[in-house]
C-alpha cells in the first residue's frame, strides 16, 4: 500500500496554546504570538481557549484567497489572483493523493510513457509526495516560475503535515500566482521552462547547470540506451502502480 492513511490524533499529542484574547476584538485571538502559530501548527477545535474566535484554523476552515483559472499563452491553465493578496497570506492548500516517494517515482515514469506532459506532484516530506494529477483542487493549476511570487509552507494540522501555498510578496488582482516546483523529474528534465525570468533554469525540474546540460545533451543526442532502460522500468512500474480507487483510497486532504 503506497497511499497515506489519515492518523487519528491522540489527545496527548494535541498542541494547546495559552492564548487569551480581548473578547471585544475577536481578531486578536490566536494570531502572531500564539504558540501554535509560531510553530506552524493549527489549533485543534475544542482544545483552544479562544473557542470559535480562534483565527488559527485556516487549513481546516479553508480560508483561501480568491483565485481564478486563466488560460496562458504557452503554459496551459494558470491560477490567477482574483483579489489583492498580502505578503504572507495563505492562498490555498495543495491537495491531492498523498503517495509514497517510491510510488511517485513509478508514477512519473508511467505518466511520461503516456505522454502526460504536465506534472502535478509536489514533495510533502522525505517519505511522501502529493500527486494532484487525478484528484486535487485549484492549486494543481499553479505554474512554475524561477522567480515565483508564492511559496509552499508546511503546517501541522490535526497531527498531520499539510502543504499550503503562501504569498511571498503583495500580489495585485489579475496577476498570475507561481511557485518554484523544485521537483525532480525522474524521467528527465524535458519540459522547457517558459517563465521568462532572468534567472530561468531553462528546463522544469533542472536543479543545477550541470543537470540542465546533461539532460539537454541526452535529448538532442538521441541516446537510445537510456530510452530502453526507461521502457523496462515503466513495464514493472505500471504493473505495480496501476491505480484503482479501491486500492489507493481517497487520501487527498480535502
Ligand atoms: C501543475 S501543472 C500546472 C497547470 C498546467 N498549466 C495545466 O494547464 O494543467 C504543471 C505543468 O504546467 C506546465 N508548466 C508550468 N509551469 C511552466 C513553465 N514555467 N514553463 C513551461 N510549462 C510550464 C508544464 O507542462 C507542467 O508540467
Amino acid at each position: 500500500m503506497s497511499c497515506y492513511r489519515h492518523k487519528k490524533l491522540k489527545e496527548d499529542d494535541i498542541a494547546i496554546c495559552q492564548c487569551k484574547y480581548d473578547t471585544s476584538d475577536p481578531k486578536s485571538a490566536c494570531v502572531d504570538r500564539c504558540l501554535n502559530v509560531l510553530t506552524n501548527t493549527e489549533c485543534t477545535p475544542g482544545y483552544c481557549q479562544c473557542g470559535d474566535s480562534c483565527n488559527n484554523q485556516m487549513f481546516q476552515q479553508r480560508e483561501y484567497a480568491k483565485t481564478k483559472l486563466f488560460r496562458t499563452n504557452e503554459r496551459g491553465w494558470g491560477l490567477f489572483a482574483d483579489e489583492n493578496i498580502k505578503a504572507g497570506q495563505f492562498i490555498i492548500e495543495y491537495c491531492g493523493e498523498v503517495i509514497s516517494s517510491e510510488a511517485a517515482k513509478k508514477r512519473s515514469y508511467v505518466y511520461e510513457a503516456h505522454e502526460v506532459k504536465d506534472t502535478y506532484m509536489i514533495t510533502l516530506d522525505t517519505n511522501y509526495v502529493i500527486d494532484s494529477t487525478r484528484k486535487g483542487n485549484f492549486s494543481r493549476f499553479l505554474n512554475h516560475s524561477c522567480r515565483p511570487n508564492c511559496e509552499t509552507r508546511k503546517w501541522t494540522v490535526l497531527g498531520e503535515t499539510r502543504l499550503g501555498i503562501f504569498a511571498m510578496k503583495d500580489i495585485s488582482v489579475g496577476k498570475e500566482l507561481t511557485i518554484n516546483y523544485y521537483f525532480e523529474w525522474y524521467a528527465g528534465a524535458t519540459v522547457r521552462c517558459l517563465c521568462g525570468a532572468a534567472n530561468c533554469c531553462i528546463f522544469l525540474g533542472a536543479k543545477s547547470q550541470r543537470f540542465k546540460e546533461y539532460n539537454h545533451v541526452w535529448k538532442d543526442g538521441n541516446d537510445r540506451g537510456y530510452e530502453n532502460k526507461l521502457t523496462l522500468k515503466l513495464n514493472s512500474a505500471y504493473e505495480e502502480t496501476r491505480p484503482t480507487i479501491e486500492e489507493h483510497g481517497y487520501c487527498a486532504h480535502q
